[in-house]
């Protein structure tokens, strides 16, 4: 049996974290595979190792120094390494990342030093074989993650190990240039890894103990998840639960590999299970809330926009135009909104909506910003009534003022857009409502 353990940053933030991180993997000789993240937050001011090197790197970009902060990166590995007892010097690792910063190596090779070098640390402190992600994860020429390749040597490879670490959140393109999967992307690397040795789980530590019903930043001691669907964990990944990447679960989907997300300051907790589907019902109606700030909604109206056909292809036009995802599409009979990230539309607002003018012949848009939205999701949705109902009522008890609202098809989720300020009332209303009343 084999088991893929991957760890946070905020698991592996100093040698006390570590050394956790090793109790955790030498209690169970299944656990041979390890996938490390780069130091994380040792406490709430301080800075994830990844986020002081794309600091560094952006100095060393624009020809300014960077020497004083790449020693301060280096500081925080020689504090793990010797808080550990290591006889280990990364001084030629750090010798030649200096070195890659002025010929420009790029951004992505930058922040991938951070798991790079924790994943040399965390091989020698377990004794186990270190395999560099550049020799077993593999990205197109166009940057995109090729899972036929990466599966076929990486499965090849870790066949002849019995234990082994690979750091996450990078690989390498066929120019041999380093490329990173997007931010949180360890967790894909874990699932990857998983996938390619046809493990029995594959568990992901961080600091909480599993997937928590709603953010713990903003309800205290939140209820946690026993078991969770891919589906619905899709939704709330996507939705800003940052606790795994949404895209961590298509390489174990595949395989029917569940995931146990565990704390590694815990690990006595069970923590959730993340599966392909479930006989077992969720504690709530719901089963989860997560959502993101910063959105913005561009209402266009025009009479009988109902009997033209077309007219919808010809709006999404003007923003495929401009290179700009659309979120949500909400439509009335003469009404249609189109939900977009404010920080990708801003700069290009003007052009876009002198595109839908040109295209769509609109008799009016109109811009909303600063908005956010919170999807409600739960597979017990769809088998009970007035869930809509008993969210808005909460919503008005809590002077929230609803200003869109989306329910899929498939009856999993519930989107509603607030006003960013209202954001966190918003969640604390359908907690309550949802959560609180029925303990
Ligand atoms: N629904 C949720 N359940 C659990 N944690 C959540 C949720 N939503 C947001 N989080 C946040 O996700 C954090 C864990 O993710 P992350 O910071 O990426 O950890 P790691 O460094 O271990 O990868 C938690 O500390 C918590 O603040
Ligand atoms: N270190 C990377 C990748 C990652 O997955 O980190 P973490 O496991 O700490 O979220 C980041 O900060 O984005």
């Amino acid at each position: 049996m084999k088991k893929v353990v991957k760890f946070g940053g905020s698991s592996l933030a100093s040698a006390e974290q570590f050394m956790k991180v090793s109790g955790i993997i030498k209690a169970d000789d299944e656990r041979r595979f390890v996938i490390p993240s780069a130091p994380g937050k040792r406490n709430k001011k301080d800075t994830k190792v990844t986020d002081m090197l794309y600091a560094c790197y952006e100095a060393a970009e624009n020809d300014k120094p960077c020497q004083e902060l790449l020693k301060g990166i280096e500081a925080r590995y020689d504090e793990i390494i010797k808080g550990l007892g290591l006889e280990l010097s990364l001084k030629e690792e750090f010798k030649t990342i200096a070195e890659n910063f002025k010929k420009k190596a790029g951004k992505d090779y930058a922040a991938s030093r951070g798991e790079y070098l924790n994943g040399i640390i965390m091989a020698a402190y377990l004794k186990f074989t270190f395999i560099d992600a550049a020799e077993v994860i593999f990205f197109d020429e166009n940057g995109i993650f090729d899972a036929a390749k990466t599966d076929k040597v990486m499965s090849e490879r870790l066949e002849k190990e019995e234990y082994a670490v690979i750091p996450g959140f990078y690989g390498s393109q066929p120019d041999g240039s380093i490329r990173t999967f997007s931010r949180g992307g360890s967790d894909i690397t874990g699932s990857i890894v998983a996938r390619a040795v046809h493990a029995e789980v594959y568990e992901n530590w961080t600091d909480v103990s599993g997937f928590l019903i709603a953010d713990p930043r903003i309800i205290p001691n939140p209820v946690g998840i026993d078991t969770i669907t891919y589906k619905e964990l899709r939704e709330l990944s996507y939705m800003g639960a940052t606790v795994l990447h949404e895209d961590a679960i298509f390489p174990v989907r595949k395989e029917g590999i569940p995931i146990n997300i565990r704390n590694t300051n815990a690990p006595e907790e069970n923590g959730t299970w993340i599966v392909e589907s479930t006989c077992q019902k969720s504690k709530f109606v719901i089963t989860g809330i997560a959502g993101k700030k910063g959105f913005c909604s561009v209402n266009i109206e025009k009479d009988m926009m109902n009997a033209e056909i077309g007219f919808g292809r010809k709006v999404l036009q003007a923003f495929e135009d401009s290179g700009i995802s659309f979120e949500h599409v909400p439509s009335g009979i003469d009404t249609m909104t189109v939900f977009v990230h404010q920080d990708e539309f801003m700069d290009k607002e003007q052009k876009v909506v002198s595109a839908i003018h040109r295209l769509a012949h609109p008799d009016t848009i109109d811009i909303e910003s600063d908005l956010a939205l919170i999807a409600v999701v739960g597979r017990g949705m769809k088998s009970t009534r007035g869930t809509a109902g008993r969210i808005f009522s909460a919503l008005a008890h809590a002077n929230v003022n609803v200003k869109m609202i989306d329910q899929g098809s498939s009856e999993l989720n519930i989107i509603i857009g607030v006003r960013n300020e209202d954001f966190e009332a918003a969640i604390r209303a359908i907690y309550n409502i949802f959560v609180l009343v029925q303990i």
